[in-house]
């Protein structure tokens, strides 16, 4: 029998990324979702494309090899593709891996290979499979717990390739950035080995990696979303062409790069070279990637171990500047009310209804004798001492 990967969120950089590279590396593709149109599309249509866009022009690759799943409808079939998988990855977005994990739980208990499969959230965050593990402990049944490890192994990733929102047009076809890195820790494989999936780079330590990435191209990105929002900016692009944006991006990414240098071993030069590369990758004018997509979920971005605050507390106990970071911190607290944005409302609803002290201990879950808590609360308090309608772009 061949090789068997399923995969929850065929979403963008689910189909762009994920199922690519699983797709190169041999796998039967099950893709899982909850969309009814996303995954009637990928049941009918037996093969996509995706096409790589730079200013050296377009290459595209045609995925094939793959059924689907509506796990709403179908759970006790995504039970059984678990039971039987060499791999399960994720890209869902941080705050839905506590609804996947009951099924995943379920798959992983019903499992009767001698070998253990292995299992890789795909997500923008520290710890994302530490995460999705820990609900998927939480619903197994505490006599199997001890054993799990049998059936299951589970490993932390750093995920990097941007793909924007697609044109409304493009059905399952997906275009995206040149560019990828995709690195995961080998150590929780042990002597059983990890999978062979030649597009990731195992690491020992996921740390520096995982901080780098997000603390790099997710903090500049971010920035940029959001001081491109309230300016009145389509694109992430369109944003970056405004010098004062440019500006403020730059200057944070010098100070995430100044703990990056200080924490890990990575060399002043290196990141440097790191940090060009980012800013020319988000100032692809191809990609058409919107501030909104970017900026999305700001209370996720705007949490304890995300892109602003995760670099911004560390530089603070450490006594170095942290600055720009305020900024791009500030701008996040606008992103209020944005449309098709939860989060953005419930963002608006928390600095009307608390004191500057407890919304900034509610959306960063920062310690109040921490270095870093006063000099949010005071952003906070900016922001929400506003007068003008809150969410609305000063163009
Ligand atoms: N787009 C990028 O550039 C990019 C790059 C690196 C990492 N990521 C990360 O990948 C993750 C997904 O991002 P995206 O841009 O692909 O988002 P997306 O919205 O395009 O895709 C998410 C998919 O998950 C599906 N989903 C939601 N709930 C589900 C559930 N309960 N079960 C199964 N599927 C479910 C959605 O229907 C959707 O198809 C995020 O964590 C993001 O931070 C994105
Ligand atoms: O996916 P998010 O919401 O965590 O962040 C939005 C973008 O910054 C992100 O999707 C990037 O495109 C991606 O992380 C690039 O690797």
């Amino acid at each position: 029998m061949g090789k068997k990967a399923i995969h929850f969120g065929g979403g963008n950089i689910g189909r762009g990324f994920v199922a690519e590279f699983l797709h190169t590396a041999g796998y039967e593709v099950v893709f899982v979702d909850v969309m009814d149109n996303i995954i009637n599309s990928l049941q009918t249509q037996k093969s996509y494309k995706v096409t790589e866009v730079s200013e050296d022009g377009e290459t595209t690759k045609t995925i094939t090899n793959y059924r689907a799943i509506n796990s709403k409808t179908h759970e006790s079939d995504v039970i059984q593709e678990i039971s039987t998988a060499d791999v399960v990855t994720c890209a869902v977005g941080p705050n839905v891996l506590k609804f996947i994990a009951p099924v995943i739980a379920k798959g992983i208990d019903a499992r009767t290979a001698p070998k253990p499969m292995a299992v890789i959230a795909c997500e923008n965050a520290i710890g994302g499979t530490d995460t999705l593990r820990k609900y998927i402990e939480e619903k197994t049944d505490a006599q199997r717990r001890t054993s799990m490890g049998e059936r299951a192994q589970f490993a932390n990733s750093a995920i990097d390739r941007i793909v924007p929102a697609q044109a409304p047009d493009s059905g399952l076809d997906v275009r995206i950035e040149k560019f990828y890195e995709w690195v995961v820790e080998k150590t929780p494989f042990g002597s059983v080995g990890h999978p062979d999936i030649p597009a990731i780079h195992w690491v020992d330590n996921l740390e520096p990696y995982i901080e780098r990435k997000l603390f790099t191209v997710n903090t500049g990105h971010a920035t940029a979303a959001y001081y491109g929002y309230y300016a009145g900016k389509k694109t992430i692009a369109e944003a970056l062409k405004e010098s004062f944006i440019r500006n403020q991006v730059r200057d944070a990414l010098k100070e995430t790069a100044s703990l990056i240098v200080d924490k890990h071993e990575i060399s002043a030069q290196e990141q440097q070279d790191y940090v060009e590369t980012i800013v020319s990758r988000i100032s692809n004018p191809y990609l058409e990637d919107s501030v909104e997509r970017v900026g999305r979920a700001p209370m996720r971005k705007l949490s304890r171990k995300e892109r602003f605050i995760g670099p911004a507390a560390q530089l603070a106990e450490r006594g170095m500047k942290f600055d720009a970071l305020m900024g791009s911190t500030e701008m996040a607290l606008r992103f209020q009310n944005v449309q098709d944005d939860d989060e953005s409302a419930e963002l608006a609803k928390v600095l009307k209804e608390n004191s500057p002290a407890d919304a900034t201990a509610l959306l960063t879950g920062l310690e109040r004798t921490h270095p870093l808590f006063q000099p949010v609360q005071k952003v906070v308090a900016r922001v929400q001492s506003e007068s003008k309608e809150a969410g609305q772009p000063r163009i």
